[in-house]
């Protein structure tokens, strides 16, 4: 097998290298070719055509050229990375009716001969690939582009080739789980999530290629891989959707922008532009900065951890206080309006022709766009009646009277007038800042009242950390997008007091198009880690883990914070080994008052804020909330004795589930 297979790997590599050094032409003599356009242009553009056809024309082609100089680039990057490994897997698949396998060999990219006749490595979002990660040897079936093809699976290799050389070639029977996905686990984490392609397991996979389903909602349990599932999967839908899908058209809403930072290598590393990422709350803040600053969940998390809990802050996100909102908006459509006989020049329009337009015709538009859509009736009318098109002032004039029947048009005033009527006190004031409990009540006031551009130009969206996200906020993202989601959580990592099931909700808002699974396999930390961590919440569990191990979880006991410091700085300086430990608080206070003790012993770290953007290799201290999502290889938890109420129990099992090989705590 070995000498069979050291030459498949350097006919492979050979073709590589060929394909690389054309790669590399072609980028030169585009870039030759672009360098003579643009000489043309400039000594020629003075004698262009006066309508702008050649200066178009030229535009044109130039772009066309960078277009195509941009594909180089990426296949140069895609051809170097395959002469280093080319591939991981292998499948001989023997279809249906014939006698000789087919033989297949899967990695991060295709690799075919010039004409695309044979293909030597199959890019793993490939149809056929599929077969590598679903099944073990036997019956298997894969759906090719003419149908699905139903065979049997007669070998199946796995490889771990590195600088062109193969380093070990595995005959497997069963899944791929047992020993590479055990090494691929057992090294050390970094500060950028990696790409999992070579160890997909074959439930994650199916959620990576689900092609069915709009809404796409999984559950996982700490560490079950959803981030990574979650990029894979559009690394995915970018591959098999080129012609309708870019990066450019995805946005990730991710917990903060350490995390953007933390996941921004996977579609890079998988041969993809890296997509869009925010926060909900920078755009909500985007969207209500003309009132002021706002709060953010953070100022909110932290009030509630010193015992400053906001009374309605839960209230305010739930159903039913979208009730109350939605009851209030539709006596508005009576209350914040005074229709009268209209007149603008010579056009007029009676009281009771208005009335029907706003309460009958138009009663499917946004209350505060209904004047709008009088308005461009009574236009269209005037204009055939005198044959000629209106001037856009005299429109905007029109509209602007015509506006003049709403009471109100600021959606701050209707909200605060919401918050008088319901018999509550405080009030929102133009130019404070906005408590982060009123941040989305308002937002959802106004693009409820008013019509809201769909983003079009968005065609996936993928919401991570969905447990942090409250039934308001997914009424205002179902009014923000109208496009497929991939929406995944954990419930037992809510930052709240209770743990947040979102499917008490979302099938009311997504209905039928949702589709739910639960994944409850987990790979990041080893069975002692875990088994530690689900005993934080006393709850029944039935997470299964990788038969990985390694210390237990121990908690030292010390008489005071000092001597905890003294004790912590220790076992960093033990763990040199690793490439990422964290320190990890409950509050942002804590983690201020830990950097300083671990500065003073000359430890060096990272001191992350709800502000920070990067997150480093080394030594990283910060509180839980800005740890989620992320990864370390030993983690550190000071006053554990602290841990006590629902919300700060949730907040320890976020911190021991970040820890990959290492979890050690403190207690005084
Ligand atoms: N099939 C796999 N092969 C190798 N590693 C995997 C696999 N699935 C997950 N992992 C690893 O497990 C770790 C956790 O993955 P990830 O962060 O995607 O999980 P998660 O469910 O989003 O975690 P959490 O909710 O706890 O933040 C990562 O280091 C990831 O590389």
């Amino acid at each position: 097998m070995r000498i069979e297979e050291e030459n498949y790997l350097k006919l492979v590599l050979k073709k590589a290298a060929k394909k690389y050094a054309e790669t590399v032409q072609k980028l030169g003599d585009n870039a030759k070719d672009m360098e003579s356009m643009n000489d043309y242009f400039w000594e020629n553009y003075t004698e262009f055509d006066e309508f702008g056809y050649e200066m178009f024309d030229n535009k044109m082609a130039l772009k066309t050229r960078l277009t195509q100089q941009e594909e180089y680039q990426r296949d140069r990057k895609r051809y170097e990375k395959m002469m280093d490994s080319p591939y991981f897997g292998r499948v001989d698949f023997c279809y249906e009716g014939e006698e000789e396998p087919e033989v297949y060999y899967v990695g991060a990219g295709n690799l075919t001969d010039d004409h695309g006749q044979r293909a030597y490595v199959y890019d793993w979002r490939a149809p056929v690939s599929g077969l590598f990660y679903d099944y073990d040897k036997g019956q298997a079936q894969f759906t090719a582009p003419m149908g699905i093809m139903h065979g049997e699976i007669t070998r199946k290799r796995q490889y771990k080739i590195q600088e062109g050389k193969l380093m070990f070639a595995l005959e497997t029977e069963m899944n791929i789980d047992d020993e590479i996905l055990q090494q691929a686990l057992s090294e050390n984490g970094d500060n950028r999530l990696k790409s999992i392609v070579t160890t997909i397991q074959k439930e994650q996979n199916s959620i990576i290629r689900d092609l069915k389903h709009r809404i796409l909602v999984v559950q996982g349990c700490a560490g079950s891989g959803k981030t990574s599932v979650a990029l894979h999967r559009i690394a995915y839908l970018l591959y098999h959707n080129r012609e309708s899908l870019n990066a450019a058209q995805v946005l990730v809403l991710s917990p903060n922008s350490i995390f953007g930072d933390y996941i921004s290598r996977i579609l890079p590393e998988l041969g993809e532009e890296n997509i869009c990422e925010m926060t909900l709350d920078d755009y909500a803040y985007r969207e209500l900065s003309c009132y002021g600053e706002a709060l953010d969940k953070y100022d909110e998390l932290e009030a509630v951890l010193h015992g400053k809990r906001p009374e309605e802050a839960d209230y305010k996100q739930s159903r039913e206080f979208v009730q109350e909102l939605d009851l209030f908006l539709m006596q508005q459509e009576w209350e914040n309006v005074d229709i009268q006989d209209f007149q603008y020049k010579k056009i007029v329009c009676p009281e009771e022709k208005i009335s029907k337009f706003f309460y009958e015709t138009c009663c499917d538009v946004p209350m505060l766009a209904r004047m709008e859509k009088i308005a461009e009736y009574l236009i269209d009318e005037q204009e055939t009646l005198q044959n000629r098109d209106m001037e856009d002032e005299e429109k905007d004039k029109l509209l602007e009277k015509m506006n003049r029947m709403y009471v109100t048009r600021d959606p701050l005033e209707l909200y605060n007038r919401f918050l008088v009527e319901s018999g509550r006190e405080e009030q929102l004031i133009h130019g404070q800042e906005i408590p982060y409990e009123d941040v989305y009540p308002l937002l959802y006031l106004k693009y409820t009242m008013d019509e809201l551009p769909k983003r079009r130009r968005v065609k996936h969206v993928v919401i991570d950390e969905m447990q942090d996200y409250s039934y308001i906020q997914y009424r205002i993202l179902q009014k923000m997008f109208d496009c497929p989601m991939t929406i995944l959580g954990d419930c037992k990592q809510t930052m709240g007091e209770k743990q947040t099931n979102v499917m008490k909700f979302l099938p009311e808002i997504y209905g039928k198009e949702m589709f739910y699974i639960d994944m409850k396999k987990s790979y990041r930390s080893t069975c002692e880690i875990m088994e530690f961590a689900e005993q934080i919440l006393n709850k029944d569990s039935d997470t299964e883990y990788v038969d990985r191990h390694c210390e237990r979880p121990h908690i030292a006991q010390v008489k005071s914070e000092e001597q905890m410091a003294e004790c912590m700085t220790e076992d960093l300086r033990a763990g040199k080994v690793y490439r990422t430990q964290g320190v990890l608080c409950l509050t942002q206070e804590e983690a201020d008052r830990f950097y300083r003790m671990l500065e003073k012993s000359g430890i060096e770290a990272d001191l992350l804020t709800k502000d920070s953007m990067k997150f480093h290799t080394g030594i990283s201290v910060m509180p839980f909330y800005l740890a989620k999502g992320l990864e370390f290889d030993a983690v550190y938890v000071p006053n554990v004795q602290q841990y006590q109420s629902p919300l700060e129990k949730q907040a320890l099992y976020i911190n021991a589930t970040r820890a990959l090989h290492q979890l050690k705590l403190y207690e005084i």
